[in-house]
């Protein structure tokens, strides 16, 4: 039982966009250097839900605090390390310029600016491809590039919507690594996903399903608790199929 106050509460938050009602009535906890995964299809409301912890988007009814602090609040900003799935990268300058950029946007001095420039690209194995432009970067490249800028300034919280996508194997795997050494050293971790053994790998997993949390737990409790064999029997189990 984690006895610290919980990184991230999100109580009873409900969000619509016009009549459409894109999440439901949502709680959960995330502890500190946990790494906690949202799965779910696509469309089912995982994006909006981690926009919803970062402040960029305000839930229409109940509240969300990270860090023991209401959000939104600017101030939270600096201590988030967010990576959305549309790359925010400036396209027409090199991956080191926009490293530099937002380094000084977090306040970084130079030298640290420079050491953590290396540190993070040689996590995402970019190294060889600091002083490229981004427009010849590949998808992969530029995923890998934005999960970079997201680990920068070593936030205590890191929100990183598909962080894996078109990224291969073997590289994927070393990035898995990379974030449960943070989770060693106290970063706690929201990801989402729709690959099963990536949610897996998460310390605890929200399945949420047409904007409904259907289940959150340890992925292996939930397979006991289903009687399941996958992750994906699992939730499907949840989701009303059952064999
Ligand atoms: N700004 C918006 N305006 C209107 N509808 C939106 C907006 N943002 C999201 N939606 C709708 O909310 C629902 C949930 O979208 P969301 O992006 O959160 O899903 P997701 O689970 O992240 O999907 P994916 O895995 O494909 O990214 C979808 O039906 C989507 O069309």
């Amino acid at each position: 039982m984690n006895r610290e106050a919980p990184v991230i509460k999100v109580e009873h938050i409900r969000k619509a966009f016009g009549s459409k009602v894109v999440l439901e009535d949502i709680s959960l906890e995330v502890h500190k250097a946990e790494t906690f995964g949202l799965l779910g299809p696509s469309g089912s409301g995982k994006t909006t839900l981690v926009r919803l912890l970062t402040g960029i988007d305000e839930a229409d009814s109940g509240e969300v605090h990270v860090l023991g602090v209401k959000v939104p609040k600017l101030s939270l900003l600096s201590q988030i390390g967010y990576m959305a799935q549309s790359d925010a990268l400036y396209s027409e300058l090199s991956a080191k310029e926009n490293l530099e950029f937002f380094a000084s946007l977090y306040g970084l001095k130079k030298e640290q600016r420079n050491r953590r420039i290396k540190e993070v690209m040689e996590i995402v194995g970019l190294e060889e491809h600091l002083r490229k432009r981004v427009d010849q970067y590949s998808g992969g490249m530029k995923r890998r590039l934005s999960l970079a800028i997201a680990l920068l300034h070593e936030p205590p919280l890191l929100i990183l919507d598909e962080p894996t996508v078109g990224i291969d194997p073997v590289l994927r795997m070393s990035i898995w690594k990379e974030l449960r050494a943070l989770n060693e050293r106290g970063t706690t971790i929201v990801l989402t996903t729709h690959v099963m053994d990536e949610a897996e790998k998460c310390d605890r997993l929200g399945m949420i399903r047409e904007g409904h949390l259907l289940a959150e737990d340890t992925p292996a409790n939930l397979l006991r608790a289903t009687g399941s064999s996958s992750i994906e029997e699992a939730f499907l189990y949840y989701g009303g199929v059952r064999p």
